[in-house]
């Protein structure tokens, strides 16, 4: 039996900020950690991560697009188009591909414009407030399933 592809990471707007950007809500991880720790945790199971990030809504629906027939799932922090997005939620209906929503902080006990996700609905499982262990449930998740 062939190993499925590798699983997307995508991470939105401010993502990149990761280590800089309200490390009391965020944590001290930055973005590469965050790819690194996704990278360990599938390579324990024979598994690859491919992992890209933009500020920009259409980069990400852009690369969105490129998944189909080449990822076998994705794990999406859509940062602050969580709430804002129906574009980036469109995109994200793809039926062949599982897609598992991450968010670093526990969006639900923060502002009430955060307890609102244009993609939990969509989305196959959403993880949220483990920090940046999120996305490692998020991969073994994905790969278990
Ligand atoms: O917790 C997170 O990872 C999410 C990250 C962001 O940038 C915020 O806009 C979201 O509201 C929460």
């Amino acid at each position: 039996m062939s190993t499925p592809g590798p699983i997307l990471v995508l991470n939105g707007p401010n993502l990149n900020m990761l280590g800089t950007r309200q490390p009391e809500v965020y944590g001290s991880a930055t973005l590469d950690d965050v790819v690194q720790l996704c990278r360990q945790t599938a390579a324990r199971y024979g598994r690859e991560i491919d992992a890209f990030q933009s500020n920009s809504e259409g980069a990400l629906i852009d690369r969105i697009h490129r998944a189909r027939g080449i990822e076998s799932g994705i794990v999406i922090n859509p940062g602050g188009l969580t709430h804002t997005s129906v574009a980036l939620r469109d995109a994200l209906v793809i039926p062949e591909l599982p897609i598992v929503e991450v968010h670093i902080s526990n969006v639900h006990a923060r502002e009430e414009f955060r307890h609102h996700s244009y993609i939990s609905p969509i989305a196959t499982a959403v993880v949220a407030g483990m920090g940046i262990q999120g996305y490692a449930a998020a991969i073994e998740f994905l790969i278990h399933r």
